[in-house]
C-alpha cells in the first residue's frame, strides 16, 4: 500500500486541533489536506485522534510503504475504522418530530431548521417520530429472516421487469422492493415466508408513510407553501419500501453496497440496523462523510421530486452505502412520491421572473420508464431546463 502526500509541509503543531480526513477504499489510504494543514476528525467516541494519526503522518516521507507504518504503529483495522470521516454532529440537524405538533412558535423554529437542513445538507435526522422500537425491530427482524431463506425461495421474486410491484435483486446486497400504498392493493403480492413478514413490514410501512406525510407537511411549509400543500395527493401517493441486506465486508475492500446516487422520491426515510450511509458534503469539496446510525433515529433524505417541487432550492442528496466490517447491515428505505401518474412540477409560488422554472414536470411512471431505458444522463439532470 503506497501513499503520496500532496503537501509535505504541515503547519500544525502536535498540540493543534486539526481534522484529518482519511478514506480507506481499495486498500488505499487517501489523506486529504486542507490549507496545508492536516485536519483531524474526532473519533466516533468523541476522542480526538491527533496523537495516533499525527504520529503516523508526521513520520511519512513523500511516498512510503503505509502497511509498514501501520504495523509499526499497531494501527489495526479496528482502530483505522474510526478514521473514516463523519459529519461533525453540529452539521447534522436533528428534528424532534413530537415538537412539530406543539405550539406554533415551536413548530416554526423546527420548520426553519428543516429549511436550513434541506437547503444546506439535503438530509436530516428525526427522533421521537412515534414509530415504536417494537415496530422497527420486528420489521428489521422479519426482513433479516427473509434474507436468510435459501436463494431459490427469494429468487421467486426476481424479475427483469423494473416495474414489478415486488422485486428481489441480488448483487452487492440482497434487496426486495415492495409497493406499499394503498397497502391493500399490494400486500397479497408480498412474501408470506417468514410468516410474520407481511404483518411486520406492513405495520412499519403504514407508520413510516404517516411520518413521511407529516414531515413533508413541515417541508412544504418550509418552502412557504402551507402545510396542507400536496397532502390530499400524498394519502394516495406511491410508497416503495426497499429492504436491503449488505453482507459484512472488510473496510479495506473497495466494494460499495450502493454507489453514489440520488433518490427519485419526494423524501426517503431510512431505518438501519447499523451504520453504513455516507452523504456527499458539497460544502466540503464533495467529500463522502458517514452519518452514524443512532438508536431510535431515522434519516430523512431530499429526493428528486422535492428538488423539482422546490424549483431547485432543495437539491436531492448524493448518498451511497458502505458495508459494515463487523456485521451484516439491514436497512429499510421508504420512498414516498405522488401517485404513479401524477406529475410533480415546480410549485407555482416559487416561480417568477427572477426564478424561472428550472425543471420539466415528471411523474413516477415516467421515472420507472426512464429506469428501463439505457439513458446515460441521470433522471434529474434530464429534467433540468
Ligand atoms: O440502505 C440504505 O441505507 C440506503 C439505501 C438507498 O440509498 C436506496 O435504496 O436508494
Ligand atoms: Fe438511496
Amino acid at each position: 500500500m503506497r501513499i503520496s502526500k500532496r503537501s509535505s509541509r504541515c503547519t500544525c503543531a502536535m498540540t493543534d486541533f486539526c481534522i484529518l480526513l482519511i478514506q480507506i477504499r481499495s486498500g488505499i489510504l487517501n489523506t486529504v489536506f486542507n490549507s496545508n494543514c492536516l485536519k483531524l476528525e474526532r473519533s466516533r467516541t468523541g476522542h480526538p485522534l491527533q496523537t495516533v494519526v499525527l504520529l503516523l503522518l508526521l513520520s511519512l516521507p513523500n511516498s512510503v510503504d503505509l502497511s509498514h507504518q501501520l504495523a509499526k504503529l499497531q494501527l489495526t483495522e479496528e482502530k483505522m475504522k474510526i478514521l473514516v470521516p463523519i459529519f461533525h454532529p453540529s452539521q447534522v440537524t436533528t428534528i424532534d418530530v413530537s415538537q412539530l405538533h406543539q405550539d406554533s412558535h415551536t413548530r416554526s423554529v423546527l420548520v426553519k431548521s428543516i429549511h436550513h437542513a434541506c437547503q444546506e445538507m439535503g438530509f436530516f435526522k428525526v427522533i421521537n417520530h412515534g414509530i415504536s422500537k417494537t415496530v422497527t425491530e420486528s420489521a428489521i427482524g422479519s426482513l433479516s429472516n427473509f434474507f436468510d431463506l435459501p436463494m431459490d425461495q427469494k429468487k421467486l421474486f426476481s424479475s427483469d421487469d423494473l416495474s414489478k410491484p415486488v422485486r428481489f435483486v441480488t448483487n452487492s446486497r440482497d434487496s426486495i422492493k415492495l409497493y406499499a400504498n394503498p397497502i391493500e392493493n399490494w400486500i397479497d403480492l408480498w412474501p408470506h415466508n417468514p410468516t410474520d413478514f407481511r404483518e411486520s413490514l406492513g405495520r412499519y410501512a403504514a407508520e413510516v408513510k404517516r411520518l413521511s406525510i407529516d414531515i413533508i407537511g413541515a417541508i412544504v411549509e418550509s418552502l412557504g407553501l402551507g402545510p396542507t400543500y400536496l397532502r390530499s395527493s400524498l394519502g394516495q401517493g406511491m410508497q416503495m419500501i426497499v429492504g436491503s441486506r449488505y453482507p459484512r465486508c472488510s473496510s479495506s475492500s473497495s466494494i460499495l453496497g450502493i454507489s453514489s446516487h440520488t433518490d427519485h422520491s419526494i423524501i426517503t426515510i431510512i431505518l438501519e440496523s447499523t451504520s453504513g450511509v455516507e452523504i456527499m458534503d458539497f460544502a466540503d469539496s464533495n467529500a463522502w462523510k458517514s452519518v452514524p446510525a443512532t438508536d431510535g433515529t431515522l434519516k430523512v433524505l431530499v429526493g428528486n421530486h422535492l428538488e423539482i417541487l422546490s424549483n431547485g432550492l432543495y437539491k436531492s442528496v448524493f448518498h451511497r452505502v458502505v458495508p459494515n466490517p463487523e456485521r451484516n447491515r439491514i436497512s429499510i428505505g421508504s420512498f414516498l412520491s405522488l401517485p404513479m401518474e401524477e406529475i410533480m412540477e415546480p410549485a407555482m409560488e416559487l416561480v417568477d421572473e427572477q426564478h424561472p422554472k428550472r425543471y420539466k414536470a415528471s411523474s413516477l411512471d415516467e421515472y420507472i420508464k426512464f429506469l428501463s431505458s439505457k439513458e446515460e444522463k441521470s433522471y434529474i439532470e434530464g429534467l433540468k431546463i
